[in-house]
């Protein structure tokens, strides 16, 4: 679907949310046309994406489908005409929806998904004067977190599932409509008494945003609320929590129910304390500084194959690395995530030989070495490594890796990796030696059929190509010897 040139998607609105859904698109391969009556709006969606070529492409292991094209369109039917989905962001006001959505539904082809951000409004609300939008609600940031609370007609709920799943996003289609959907019904309550603890001086914002972010904030990311109580059952479970913590329901721990008065008194209130906390950063500062750290989560839930960690992996599955380089077969193409980087701002040493394992793990697919190969109980493992540092690499970079087999002989498979910059410098060579391993036994065997096959015709191909660099004692300068 995307990645194709062909794919357009339309946002309406380019604010905050309409910014994220607009790089979302754009770093899957769509071609993306924003309508904004705001002047400021093409500055605004270009920090947006800016932050977001930086984070969205570090989460994957892979490279993402070639950036689509942005424009900036001057009418609303502009924006529109050609688009496989229109997303509306514009402000949360039943009155502009409704103006929007008989545009939007007016200028758009009948297959066209309609999607609206709203935090609330159900679609009833939405199409009341006879549009036909369903509620795609997102989570900031759009780029990076999977959630889109997808309510309303079924067929087209499921068209968009389909693609907001080929972006890497995770659709939850809401049983029922209802006010403020699922996740704003829970953050409202939190909101809700946060603004009461701040207002009856219980805590400041600072202790509020400790008091989450030290503890549970920590254990939803991976878990949520359910399972997460079943483990505070202890042993028994579930039926034992509830046991235990059931009553609190008629205790007043529920009865927190009122709401401090919306004045300018807790606006001035709420507004000095988050400056207190965090006015010394700007804006785009922070949200680099929650970019790189969702970025971490997801890759460590990637590792753990956890939560968000399974869609970054269905979608990384989609991706492909592909190509040549100097005759040989490129293994490994990625954007450097900021937390390979270290104090001396550059990619840690670490990093090198992790981009020539993946370099590894692509060659062995080629071979056919792959996971289904693996799962059937044979794989290869590292013995030996030789990393040699000659380049600087810096987050951001797009790192290419070569793959070239100096030897594939019996039991062993002996790779020349090349890593490249993005400008073309070489940056490092990785050469490693594996063993062909039993991993039922835990034994080396000599591998056979396909894998014996592909390793036969690729030393055959690489053995006169040079190999300058390989080879090398520690310390020892190629061709001095
Ligand atoms: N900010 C958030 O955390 C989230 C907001 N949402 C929802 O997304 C929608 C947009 O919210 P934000 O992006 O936060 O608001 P925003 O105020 O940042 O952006 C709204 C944008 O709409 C533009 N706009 C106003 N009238 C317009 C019109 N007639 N046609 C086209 N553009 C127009 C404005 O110039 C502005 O750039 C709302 O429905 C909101 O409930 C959903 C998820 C999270
Ligand atoms: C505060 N909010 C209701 C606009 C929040 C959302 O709709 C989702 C989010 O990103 O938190």
């Amino acid at each position: 679907m995307s990645g194709d040139g062909l794919s357009k998607a339309a946002i309406i609105g380019g604010g905050v949310i309409g910014g994220g859904w607009a790089a979302r698109f754009l770093l899957n391969g769509f071609d993306v046309a924003v309508f904004d009556p705001d002047p400021e709006a093409e500055r605004k969606i270009g920090e947006v994406i800016a932050n977001a070529r930086r984070s969205l492409p570090a989460v994957y292991d892979k490279p993402l489908p070639a950036e689509g094209k942005l424009s900036f369109c001057a009418t609303l039917e502009e924006a529109v005409a050609g688009a496989i989905w229109v997303q509306e962001s514009v402000p949360e006001r039943l009155a502009l929806k409704h103006e929007t959505h008989a545009a939007i539904s007016a200028a758009a082809g009948q297959g066209t998904i309609i999607g609206s951000s709203t935090s609330g409004f159900k679609p009833s609300e939405l199409n009341e004067k006879g549009a036909r939008a369903i509620v795609a609600h997102p989570f900031n940031p759009v780029y990076l977190l999977p959630l889109v609370e997808l309510v309303g007609d079924k067929a087209i709920c499921e068209k968009a599932a389909g693609i907001l799943r080929s972006m890497g996003m995770y659709p939850l289609t809401v049983k029922k409509e209802i006010d403020a959907h699922i996740a704003d019904r829970l953050l409202e309550a939190i909101w809700r008494e946060s603004l009461w603890m701040v207002k009856d001086g219980v805590a400041t914002t600072e202790d509020i945003d400790e008091a989450i972010r030290m503890g549970f904030g920590l254990r939803f990311a991976q878990m949520g609320l359910f399972e997460t109580y079943r483990i505070a059952g202890g042993e028994a479970g579930m039926k034992h929590f509830m046991a235990q913590f059931g009553p609190a329901l008629s205790w007043p721990w529920t009865k927190l129910m009122d709401v401090p008065e919306f004045n300018d008194e807790l606006v001035e209130l709420i507004a000095g304390q988050s400056d207190d906390q965090s006015g010394n950063k700007s804006i785009r500062e922070l949200e680099r500084e929650r970019d790189d750290n969702l970025v971490g989560i997801l890759r460590a839930l990637k590792v753990s194959d956890n939560a968000a960690g399974k869609v970054v992996s269905a979608h990384e599955a989609d991706l492909v690395v592909s190509g040549e380089r100097d005759g040989l077969p490129v293994t490994l193409s990625r954007q450097v995530p900021p937390s390979w980087t270290d104090y001396n701002g550059h990619m840690n040493e670490t990093f090198y030989l992790e981009a020539g394992s993946k370099a590894t793990d692509g060659f062995m697919e080629l071979i056919g070495a792959d996971a289904a190969y693996i799962a059937g109980g044979l794989s290869y493992f590292t013995v030996e490594s030789h990393v040699r540092y000659l380049n600087e690499v810096h987050e951001g970079d797009r790192l290419t890796a070569t793959s070239q087999l100096l030897s594939g002989q019996g039991k062993k498979m002996h790779l020349f990796h090349r890593l490249f910059r993005g400008d073309g410098e070489l940056a490092a060579t990785v050469e490693t030696l594996l063993l062909h391993t039993d991993l039922n036994a835990r034994r080396t065997c000599i591998p056979e059929g396909e894998v014996a096959e592909k390793l036969a015709m690729f030393e055959r191909q690489h053995a006169d190509m040079p190999k300058d660099g390989a080879g090398c004692f520690v310390g020892e300068r190629p061709g001095t010897r």
